[in-house]
């Protein structure tokens, strides 16, 4: 024992004897020069080169990281044993990601890749605005040589992507509402939001089938269609004026676009807007990937006649409207202009939706909605201005068996085929909204018989009373009366809009304007 303890004393003399004499002859800078060399000739005779991604970039969160961790949630929730979940915020989807230390590897356009989730501790605090996680991520990617620009060229692009579209997927909708008078909340912000969880999609929206695949069609295109706007010198945005009686699913089919396209939505207020420059900072304010609505249009500002004020001056052309419901805008002067203070008018409109301020962001949707087609002011309707204008009609056949699969389950073949073509007959005399049908089947769903044969009967009703009234050419008021207080008590319209019979009238003037 005691030789062994002579021997290890004398190897460690002699080790401490050769460090000095190395020390000497190779000082730390030759040491840390031919370190170098060797790693080069290693790098040199590798087949592989290396990419470190770290999750803080100095003091800046690292996109490029949180999109390679989304990206590569996608395949580690199927291939990983271990892995760590995530939730974010206002997300309702829950994120696989690579345990630390772990490895994944992926394939793109054939070449094959291998990621690896490195953690290690933080060496000391460094000084920074904001605390620094105590563990320092990143992802090293591995990648073969002759693969390198292949990689660099479109991979990398392509995970950012993807990671936008995981993004867009798991996380919830957001509806903002413009504050009340442009206040600003306490990020100073003019939009409150809230999570947008409207179930309707365009698989529950009653609509006619070839009108509905047109829209969804357009909306395909407009969302993937950077380049063609770029290429055309286009500013990346679309609007759809949707227009029809109350209760046809205007507001269902936002919800649909909203939810088909993953886009949040804008719900504008143009009552609590007090000018266009206010208008104008809110849009600035709204993100890409959204939808901007302004519902009932016709109700909330006064759009209808570019007429010359009768001021003495004669200069004040009446494109300035008041923000108020125009039944309490009284008569004369209607609006005032912005002198008023508490206006915004028909061009700060136009601006907002075509104006060079309407693109300062990108891949929006400007929605505007209305029942009374014909009193909107025909700049409005101009084409550029409203890209395609939707008509959202009465229930209509194929609409009709929609809701008998939303609400009853019913599929096509189970109702008997003798009840269908009752349906069938009688369902465009009746002239009844999807809302309308809509109640009467939610009324019976436990009884799916009697729903059906509930609806037929209020079908057939409906379309009698039309017949009658259409039949006797000379109505007198008290019909029209009748018949408008029915429909109001049906559809209850919003304060200031006006009853269905009026839309009508304008909507066969406007017939040219639809989308059959
Ligand atoms: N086309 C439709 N498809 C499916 N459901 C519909 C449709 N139209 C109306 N509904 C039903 O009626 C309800 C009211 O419809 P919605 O609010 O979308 O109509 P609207 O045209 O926007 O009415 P308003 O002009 O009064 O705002 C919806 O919650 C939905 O359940």
């Amino acid at each position: 024992m005691k030789e062994f303890w002579t021997t290890m004393a004398s190897v460690m003399g002699v080790w401490a004897f050769c460090q000095s004499i190395l020390h000497t002859v190779f000082p730390p800078e030759l040491r840390f020069a031919s370190l170098k060399l060797f790693n080069r000739i290693t790098n040199w005779f590798s087949l592989y080169c290396y990419y470190d991604i770290t999750e803080i970039d100095g003091v800046n969160t690292n996109e490029l990281y949180n999109a390679v961790q989304l990206y590569l949630s996608s395949s580690a929730s199927i291939i990983g044993n271990r892995l760590s979940l995530t939730r974010g915020l206002n997300s309702s989807a829950i994120t696989f990601g690579l345990s630390n230390n772990d490895c994944l590897v992926d394939v793109y356009n054939g070449v094959a890749v291998l990621w690896e989730h490195v953690v290690t501790q933080r060496q000391s605090q460094t000084f920074s605005w904001r605390p620094l996680p105590e563990e320092k991520r990143g992802f090293t990617l591995r990648v073969r040589k002759k693969d390198k620009s292949l990689i660099l060229e479109s991979y990398l692009d392509f995970i950012m992507e993807k990671a936008n579209e995981i993004r867009r997927k798991n996380q919830d909708r957001l509806l903002y509402t413009n504050s009340r008078g442009g206040s600003l909340d306490s990020r100073g912000h003019p939009w409150e939001s809230v999570p947008f969880k409207h179930p309707s999609t365009f698989d529950t929206l009653a609509m006619d089938p070839v009108k509905k695949s047109e829209i969804m069609d357009d909306l395909q295109d407009f969302a993937k269609g950077e380049v063609f706007y770029q290429k055309t010198g286009r500013a990346w945005k679309r609007g759809y004026l949707l227009y029809g009686p109350p209760g046809t699913g205007k507001s269902s089919m936002i919800a649909a676009m909203a939810n088909y396209l993953g886009y949040d939505i804008y719900d504008l207020e143009l009552t609590e807007v007090n000018n266009n420059s206010e208008l104008r900072k809110l849009l600035m304010k709204t993100s890409s990937k959204s939808i901007i609505v302004i519902e009932d249009i016709d109700c909330s500002i006064n759009l209808t006649n570019r007429k010359k004020s009768n001021n003495s001056s004669g200069r004040n052309k009446n494109y300035d409207v008041s923000v108020s419901p125009p039944d309490m805008r009284g008569g004369s002067g209607s609006g005032g202009g912005e002198e008023g203070g508490n206006s915004i008018t028909l061009s700060g409109l136009l601006n907002f939706t075509d104006g060079l301020w309407s693109c300062c962001g990108s891949e929006r949707i400007f929605v505007f909605t209305t029942n009374h087609i014909e009193k909107l002011d025909p700049a409005l309707l101009r084409s550029g201005r409203m890209d395609m204008h939707i008509f959202m009609s009465y229930c209509s056949f194929p609409a009709l068996k929609i809701l008998l699969k939303n609400y009853l389950e019913y599929e096509e073949g189970d109702l008997e085929r003798e009840m269908l073509e009752n349906l069938e007959e009688v369902i465009d005399k009746a002239e009844m909204t999807p809302a309308d049908i809509s109640e009467v089947l939610i009324k019976n769903r436990r009884d799916k018989d009697k729903a059906v044969r509930e609806l037929l009967e209020a079908l057939r009703v409906r379309a009698e009373k039309k017949r009658e009234k259409g039949g006797s050419r000379e109505r007198n008021s008290t019909d029209v009366e009748d018949e408008e207080e029915e429909k109001r008590a049906l559809e209850s319209p919003k304060e200031g809009c006006e009853s269905q019979e009026s839309f009508k009238k304008g909507e066969e003037d406007d017939d040219d304007e639809k989308i059959h």
